[in-house]
């Protein structure tokens, strides 16, 4: 079963070609993060995605009456209108009292229907905005960066949420990061995208994939040499000074 995918999908601005070739599937109740550079067009595929942005070849498809909650990378709140967290709720669906302090509860902002949306720290800021998004009992939650802005700790207590959100209620999550940490730590599946998408998979394989290595300058040492080496350290019963020489396990054979 799919709830959102993309099929050959191309996007241009004017005649710059921003997303070429996307191909990719969203399953219910799976974590999949899209990781890549600046300007790599993760904002792009997500809005494609969404359906705000129209594609200049292939297609999206989204399950009949899919419901997406979206949690944009930053709301831009005009400080001459003072809005309340319980308003900005509201907007633009009205909710319940109680729908709102049961939401409010769910991401640790009890009780905080009165404070107003500009006094709230950035962490509580997109606590709000994951709120409002989960008030329409999404099936699928796109988040665009969702922690930027927030401090190590902001963004680990900040993650561990969404896995519990996913846990409860049984919501996909696609989300955009830039973020090693924080892939690795939460994600299922794994994007990395540079235009095109450069590989996918478990977080434990693209971390240790060429193009990804390639894509955020870690070279080809460090990670990946270290996996390579443990990986053949398990298969050569500690003879250490045989590691380079390949022909050793069919010695063994
Ligand atoms: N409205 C627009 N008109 C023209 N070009 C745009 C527009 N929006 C984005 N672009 C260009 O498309 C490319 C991808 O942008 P996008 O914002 O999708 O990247 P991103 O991976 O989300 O970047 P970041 O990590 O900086 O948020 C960039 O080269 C950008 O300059």
């Amino acid at each position: 079963m799919t709830l959102l995918s993309a099929d050959h999908v191309c996007v241009r601005y004017g005649a710059h070609e921003v997303l070429h070739d996307i191909s990719l599937k969203i399953a219910p109740g799976e974590i999949v993060t899209i990781l890549g550079p600046n300007g790599s067009g993760k904002s792009t595929l997500l809005r494609a995605l969404l359906g705000i942005l129209p594609v200049a070849e292939g297609r999206i498809l989204r399950e009949a009456g899919l419901r997406i909650g979206y949690v944009p990378q930053r709301l831009t709140i005009d400080r001459t209108m003072p809005i309340t967290v319980r308003r900005f709720l509201s907007l633009p669906v009205r909710v319940r009292d109680r729908a709102a302090a049961g939401t409010l509860a769910r991401v640790g902002m009890s009780g905080q229907e009165g404070a107003q949306m500009t006094a709230l720290s950035g962490g509580q800021l997109q606590r709000v905005l994951l709120a409002r998004a989960l008030l329409g009992r999404p099936q699928l939650l796109m988040l665009d960066e969702p922690t930027a802005g927030l401090d190590q700790p902001g963004e680990a207590a900040f993650y561990r949420l969404i896995e519990e959100v996913r846990a409860e209620t049984g919501a996909a999550v696609l989300m955009v990061s830039h973020d090693l940490h924080v892939v690795m730590a939460a994600s299922d599946r794994v994007i990395c995208l540079n235009g095109h998408i450069c590989c996918e998979g478990t977080p434990r394989v693209v971390s240790t994939a060429p193009e990804y290595r390639a894509l955020f300058g870690l070279g080809t040492q460090g990670a990946l040499a270290l996996y390579r080496h443990e990986h053949d350290h398990d298969h050569r019963d500690g003879h250490p000074q045989h590691h380079h020489h390949h022909g050793h396990d069919h010695d063994h054979a």
